[in-house]
């Protein structure tokens, strides 16, 4: 069993920030839990559908429940005309994230929260609609086509790849992509769901809390890394070419993306999940290369710096072999990650103090201002 992490210094670091009943991170013995349940077994034995609605309404569904939900939620893919148009403007090398984020925040305007007695049907909502806003805008403006978003599919991640490629899944890949979005629905409070929450204590509304939320998520210390990791492994050649760059960079003292965490120890649980995937998806690819240059960043890691791989890093090797472009990443983490800060949201409503901290001030003594013209 390893130890809870000892955490120090600045960042909030070792400091709790509240209480929370939706997870559980780096605790001995547990690594990830949602709601109780540990993410290997939810990954083996749960889908997202499952998982989401578990995390958004507080336990495991019954088949019933289940199929009501997963009916409700293809009811709610389709996006209005006004968001369309919105997206048909933003231009084809925007950040997809900055896509996402301007995507919430419109139909924030046309479907706004009036009263929380709706917050949970908007989290529904964007949980259906967010597959659908990623792919309309990327297909419009990649391929200037305008995709109809509401496909058949009854999971959500069948229901990107097949908006993004415009065919169903093999069933191999509509799994890995529902196991994917398992492990990244829900983490305690990390960066951008502490956004979601700082926001939720004004008593804001839903869509500015996951607005914000996307922006912290955006940034490559955070969910930003799986694109950043996959940029770093691209064009490795073959495991000692993977070294050579990995050394040359911890020479230069640089951060390596996908390694390293807040609040894990020894591992994080989430990578062995996605790193077996990864390495059936190299097995049906015929081309192992990106899977065994992974494995040697994370086996060198280890040795030189004992830091290891965190959620992304797999995740880059894994989404490459379903054809994801990769600046399709990271929002593929909001479409999932939705979950958890829409619940972090409600929890925070339910038991409400607005979040306002206190800072150590280090600036200049008091003084006087001096005339403009003495100046
Ligand atoms: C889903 C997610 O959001 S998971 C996180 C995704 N982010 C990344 O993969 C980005 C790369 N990783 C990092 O930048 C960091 O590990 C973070 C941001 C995740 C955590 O940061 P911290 O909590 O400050 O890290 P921690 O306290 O464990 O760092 C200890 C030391 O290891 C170093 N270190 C940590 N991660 C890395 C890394 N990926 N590459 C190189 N050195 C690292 C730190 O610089 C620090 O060195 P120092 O003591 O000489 O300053
Ligand atoms: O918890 C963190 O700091 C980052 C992380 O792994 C996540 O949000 O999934």
């Amino acid at each position: 069993m390893s130890e809870a992490k000892k955490l120090s210094g600045a960042g909030l670091r070792g400091q709790s920030a509240g209480e929370t009943a939706l997870s559980t991170v780096g605790v001995s013995g547990s690594g990830l839990t949602y709601r109780g349940y540990d993410v290997k077994d939810l990954g083996e034995n749960a889908t997202f559908e499952e998982v989401a609605y578990l995390i958004l309404y507080g336990e495991l569904p019954t088949q019933a429940q289940l199929d009501a939900y997963k009916t409700k939620l293809k009811g709610m893919r389709g996006l209005p005309q006004a968001l369309k148009e919105v997206l048909e403007r933003i231009p084809a090398d925007a950040h997809p994230m900055d896509v996402m984020r301007t995507g919430c925040s419109m139909l924030g305007n046309l479907e706004a929260e009036h009263s929380f007695s709706q917050q949970s049907e908007i989290s529904d909502r964007l949980l259906a609609a967010f597959p659908s806003i990623i792919c309309y805008w990327y297909r419009f403006s990649h391929d200037g086509v305008r995709i109809e978003t509401e496909t058949d599919d009854a999971q959500i991640g069948a229901h990107f790849l097949h908006l993004l490629h415009g065919k169903a899944p093999s069933a191999l890949h509509a799994k890995v992509m529902d196991v994917s979005l398992i492990l990244y629905a829900e983490h305690e409070f990390n960066a951008s769901t502490f956004t979601a929450r700082v926001c939720a204590s004004t008593l804001s509304d839903m869509h500015s809390c996951v607005t914000g939320a996307i922006g912290s998520l955006r940034g490559p210390l955070h969910g930003g890394a799986n694109e950043a990791a996959m940029e770093l492994i691209q064009d490795m050649k073959d495991e000692a070419d993977a070294r050579d760059i990995l050394m040359g960079k911890l020479e230069r003292k640089d951060k390596i993306m996908g390694f390293g965490h807040a609040i894990y120890r020894d591992s994080d649980p989430r990578n062995a999940i996605i790193k077996e995937w990864s390495e059936k998806l190299a097995a049906a690819n015929g081309d192992d290369r990106l899977y065994r240059v992974s494995v040697a960043c994370e086996a060198l890691m280890w040795e030189q710096k004992k830091l290891f791989c965190n959620a992304d890093f797999f995740h880059a090797s894994a989404y490459h072999y379903m054809d994801i472009p990769t600046k399709l990443f990271t929002p593929i983490f909001v479409c999932s990650r939705l979950t958890g800060w829409a619940a972090h949201v409600m929890e925070q409503r339910s038991n409400n103090r607005i979040i306002r901290p206190s800072a150590d001030y280090v600036g200049v003594a008091p003084r006087k201002v001096v005339p403009i013209a003495k100046r």
